[in-house]
């Protein structure tokens, strides 16, 4: 009795120029699961979720996605966004971006979320004008109000004290309770031990096109 998988990704090797950063690399997202994806720095865990989410392709192999598959990624370096004049509030209700008006039940999810992870006493506050970790508990309150089928979450815990991290685990937890897939990189054991499955990547390339990543996909 198989699970469904919401996000297959068969096979798939990438490339920055002629250095390979991911050779074969093979990841199911089943509904109602987790999976670390872990490795050192440059191992490419990055590089991979952006091929999951659809933001970069594959030099080879596919993503593939269940129908009516929403895939809500939390990225780890979002720069940009920093230059929009958004306040806090902003950016949170733009994980509802796909309503073509916000509803009263949205505006209540985007207040509860806002309290959940302790941004409400910033809402008027511009992004540029938060420390790391009020910033990144403001994307978290964003991606997690998507009510996507697939959250990919890169290292979504690492800019965050211990209080909010175990908030932010729950919340990990209930998506997971709740049918959703998620996949997060993450250098936090504690966060990967949360994980039903994970996926190590092996020591980067670095520079070198000699040796390919070695993987090893394995079940707690
Ligand atoms: N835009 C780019 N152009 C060229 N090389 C890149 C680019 N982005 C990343 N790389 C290289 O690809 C490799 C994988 O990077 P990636 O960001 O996926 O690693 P990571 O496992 O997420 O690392 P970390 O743990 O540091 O976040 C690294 O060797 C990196 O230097």
């Amino acid at each position: 009795m198989g699970m469904s998988a919401l996000l297959t990704a068969e096979n798939l090797s990438f490339r920055y120029g002629g250095t390979p950063v991911l050779q074969d690399v093979t990841v199911r997202a089943e509904a109602g699961s987790m999976l670390a994806v872990t490795g050192p720095n440059g191992s490419g865990k990055s590089t991979l979720l952006h091929l999951l989410a659809g933001v970069e392709r594959p030099s080879a192999g596919h993503v593939s996605r269940a129908p009516k598959t929403r895939v809500a990624l939390l990225p780890q370096r979002t720069g940009d966004i920093d230059a929009l004049p958004l306040t806090v509030t902003e950016c949170v209700r733009i994980g509802r971006f796909t309503r073509r008006r916000l509803t009263r039940t949205d505006h209540t999810a985007v207040r509860l979320m806002m309290e959940r992870l302790e941004i409400a006493h910033l809402a008027r506050r511009r992004l540029r004008e938060l420390s790391g970790g009020q910033r990144q508990r403001t994307l978290l309150a964003q991606t997690f109000l998507q009510e996507a089928e697939v959250y990919v979450l890169d290292e979504p815990t690492a800019a965050l004290d211990a209080e909010t991290r175990r908030r932010v685990h729950d919340l990990l937890i209930e998506t997971v309770r709740d049918g959703a897939a998620i996949v997060v990189a993450s250098h936090d054991n504690e966060e990967s031990a949360l994980a039903s499955h994970s996926l190590r990547l092996g020591p980067g390339n670095g520079g070198s096109s000699t040796d390919s990543p070695v993987r090893r996909a394995f079940s707690r």
